[in-house]
């Protein structure tokens, strides 16, 4: 469905994530015809760029990113919708080009994406208010990080607040607009088959991993603030926890799925310093190999304080208080620098009663669930088959579904989903404020432990599935990460 029109500004707009992600996004809707004619992309920044001098710079630091180079012909259409608008967002008296590059019809959608490190997110609002352009129009868009703890979080939803009503608010989870994790939702309530099972009952753990080769890059100065904990599981991680875990909503409308997530998190079991202690490792990556090339270690990486405590890495193991979850471990694990690049959700069944054949009931596989965000998008489900030949042995064996190979649909890559979502107005894949603060609220017993006890990350190779302490963790419950339990090559 074509988009109606729009003006969509982004404060950041010559920034790293801008130039990587958001205006390629764009780029795939223009090239698919899905934009108007008229639709405008403002790039917002202090630089005093010309016109001329800011498409020069997108020609060289976004086109790069764009999977299929542009024909000439489209990119110059898509070109021909950028406008620059240099301002400083702390001084309102800087917006007046912004708001002469707008333009004024209540008709049109309005969009503003804050691109920008967070601690503009209050001012950004605030200008806009005073001089005029927060119109009933108008969305807001916040990127990550969403506060460092839940004082921060608060304060950010109360500023935003100010001047937009939560229904105009998007806060952005990219993982919400990965393929994956919206077929969770449609296996889950769309089959018949699972709902009845998704329970303690009949479900032994959960794991879900997201694993990076990539280390922290360029981004080393806002990294060190934040770490695993707070970059990758308080949001990535407890996000895919919830479309696990939640109940059924009683649709997809926006306030039906955030209550559901909201109730899980708000049931998710608090640590104590004991519990903590126990059941959450936190890792540094050190040097290493990855793809067989040496990598350095987090602390040799270029501006990295000299003895940084901040974790690349972090495995928990969490625990929901409902009659559905009571019991069941929901193992997470998140890191930098590890073995492959993966992102899944395992939902392990529990083994069988009793055996009517010849083999021990120990040596049924428990059935499994393995849903695949990347690096492939997909699913897996482990059963035990008979094995051909005249006797009765059963094996492990696997039904395998790959979203790309039965659906030759073209696929929106995440930043793309959720900017067109947020054109449309469609917020069920942000998340709620109130939804935020329960995330952090979960979070900060963890980072008030480390930092009370100065705690220091264990060390783990790089290229390697991080600390031996996160398979001692699961090890403890009789269970392997999914990765250690597959059988070797
Ligand atoms: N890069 C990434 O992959 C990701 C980034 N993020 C988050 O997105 C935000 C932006 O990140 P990123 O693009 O990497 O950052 P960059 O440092 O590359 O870009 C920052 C942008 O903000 C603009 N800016 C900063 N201060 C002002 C100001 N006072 N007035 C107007 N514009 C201003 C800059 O313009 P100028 O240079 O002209 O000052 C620039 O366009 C950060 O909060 C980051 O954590 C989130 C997920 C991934
Ligand atoms: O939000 C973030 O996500 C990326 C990982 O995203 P993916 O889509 O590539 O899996 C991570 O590298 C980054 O540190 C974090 O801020």
């Amino acid at each position: 469905m074509a988009l109606s029109d729009f003006d969509l500004v982004f404060f950041g707009g010559s920034g790293d994530l801008a130039m990587r992600k958001l205006l390629p996004a764009m780029y795939a809707r223009d090239v698919c015809d899905d934009l108007p004619a008229t639709a405008r992309i403002v790039c917002v920044g202090r630089d005093a760029f010309s016109q001329e001098e800011f498409l020069r710079f997108v020609e060289k630091n976004s086109k790069p990113h764009i999977k299929e180079t542009p024909a000439d012909a489209t990119w110059a259409r898509f070109l021909q919708r950028i406008v620059y608008v240099a301002l400083d967002a702390t001084d309102a008296a800087s917006f007046g080009p912004l708001a002469e590059a707008l333009r004024q019809d209540a008709a049109l959608t309005r969009v503003y994406y804050l691109a920008t490190p967070p601690h503009l997110f209050a001012t950004i609002c605030d200008n806009l208010a005073r001089t005029g352009l927060a119109t009933p129009n108008s969305r807001v868009v916040l990127e990550k990080p969403l506060g460092r703890d839940l004082a921060s979080a608060r304060q950010i939803n109360l500023d935003v607040g100010k001047v937009f009503a939560e229904s105009q608010i998007y806060r952005i989870d990219h993982y919400l607009g990965k393929e994956t994790v919206q077929n969770l939702l449609a296996l889950r309530f769309g089959n018949i088959l699972f709902e009845p099972l998704w329970r303690r009952e009949w479900i032994s753990d959960v794991q879900i991993t997201i694993a990076e080769k990539i280390g922290v890059g360029n981004r080393l100065g806002y990294y060190d603030t934040s770490g695993a904990l707070r970059d990758m599981l308080q949001n990535h991680l407890l996000q895919l926890l919830c479309i696990v875990a939640m109940e059924p909503p009683t649709s997809i409308a926006p306030d039906a799925v955030r209550d559901a997530k909201l109730q899980v998190l708000r049931s998710l079991k608090r640590f104590t310093p004991t519990t903590l202690a126990q059941n959450i490792v936190r890792g540094q990556y050190r040097s290493g190999h990855i793809d067989g090339q040496a990598v350095p270690g987090y602390r040799d990486e270029p501006d990295a304080p000299k003895g940084s405590r901040t974790e690349t890495f972090v495995a928990m193991k969490a625990e929901i208080d409902t009659w559905r979850w009571a019991g069941v471990p929901f193992y997470l694990r998140t890191g930098k620098r590890m073995a492959d690049r993966l992102a899944e959700i395992v939902v392990r069944f529990k083994p069988i009663p009793h055996s009517i054949f010849k083999q021990p009931t120990s040596s049924f596989q428990p059935n499994s669930l393995v849903i695949r965000l990347q690096p492939d998008e997909g699913l897996s489900m482990n059963l035990m088959a008979k094995t051909p030949g005249d006797s009765m042995r059963l094996k492990q064996a696997e039904l395998e579904l790959d979203f790309r190979e039965q659906f030759t649909s073209p696929r929106m890559e995440a930043y793309e989903r959720l900017l067109v979502d947020v054109l449309r107005g469609q917020l069920t894949l942000f998340m709620r404020g109130d939804e935020l603060e329960a995330a952090w609220e979960w979070v900060e017993p963890i980072l008030e432990y480390w930092e009370q006890n100065d705690s220091a990350p264990l060390p783990y190779t790089s290229g390697t599935w991080g600390p031996a302490a996160a398979s001692a963790l699961i090890g403890r419950d009789g269970l392997q990460w999914r990765e250690e339990a597959l059988p070797e090559d």
